[in-house]
């Protein structure tokens, strides 16, 4: 079916809003390709014309309601930006749920408060699971890293993008608190102690504060972590790149002695 002849009277839509930056509506009567406008009502009752002219064209067309809140996005029937937004809203708003699968790869809405979905008791659970089995989490990640590296016996990569503020760091301590707990039995070892201890002194050197993280990474990380054959942490090293010159605006001058001062700007 050509995706033109969806678009029939009481389909739903998104349509761009200033604010909201998408709202639902629906179609009052059908398409037809020439058409230079379609009828639309919005949810808050407000019927408009809706040009779909190029570039525009016509509005992306809205998920059945069965599909919303799901855990995966591919599994939506359209994928748009409307339509990962909204879905990505609902798992926030109505189950409580900052992560969301796309496929493999994981997408995580920073909640700008601790939750309580990494206890060790969550740990225990995602141990040993099939990522396809359980809901989404950083956990079900560093799960599947972990078990595959142990199976197939090969290096895995985990990597965690996002703006500024989004929440890499932290991922990235909770993915390196899972492997220490899973591999290193209750008891943790001195390297898995080092290992995480290590977190704070880079946070010390390298983050200062900017108008959108107030503890805010100054250069990328590569972080390698070495595994022993019963999967416990023996190491890790860290190597930093990506240093953002453009944040080093000034100089403070202190006393007889010059410190480098890396700040804000943004
Ligand atoms: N999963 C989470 N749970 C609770 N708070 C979080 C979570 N993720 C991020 N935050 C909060 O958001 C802040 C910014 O996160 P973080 O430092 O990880 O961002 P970032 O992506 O590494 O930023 P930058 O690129 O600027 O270094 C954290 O200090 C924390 O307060």
């Amino acid at each position: 079916m050509a995706t033109t002849e969806l678009y029939t009277k009481g389909a739903c839509v998104w349509v761009p809003d200033p604010e909201a930056v998408w709202v639902s509506a629906q179609l009052l009567q059908n398409y037809r390709p020439g058409d230079q406008h379609i009828l639309i009502q919005l949810t808050d009752g407000r019927e408009m014309e809706y040009p779909v002219l190029p570039p525009a064209g016509l509005p992306p067309l809205g998920n059945p309601d069965i599909l919303e809140g799901g855990n995966d996005l591919t599994a939506l029937t359209f994928l748009h930006e409307p339509a990962v937004l909204h879905n990505l809203r609902v798992r926030f708003l109505d189950y409580s749920s900052i992560y969301t699968y796309c496929g493999i790869v994981l997408v995580a809405l920073n909640p700008y408060e601790q939750l309580p979905i990494y206890g060790e008791e969550v740990i225990d659970a995602y141990s040993g699971q099939d990522m396809a089995d359980m809901e989404p989490h950083i956990f079900s990640v560093a799960e599947e890293a972990y078990r595959t590296m142990i199976r197939e016996e090969k290096n895995q990569s985990i990597i965690i993008s996002g703006e500024s503020g989004s929440g890499k760091t932290v991922s990235a301590k909770f993915t390196m608190r899972y492997f220490a707990v899973v591999g290193g039995a209750a008891q943790q070892t001195s390297v898995e102690e080092k290992v995480l201890a290590s977190n704070p002194i880079m946070e010390a050197i390298g983050n200062a504060k900017t108008t959108r993280n107030d503890n805010s990474s100054r250069f990328g990380k590569y972080i390698e972590i070495g595994f022993g054959c019963k999967g416990d942490i023996i190491g890790a090293n860290m190597r930093t790149y990506l240093l953002e010159k453009s944040r080093v605006v000034f100089q403070v001058l202190a006393r007889s002695y010059i410190t480098p001062c890396i700040t804000a700007s943004h």
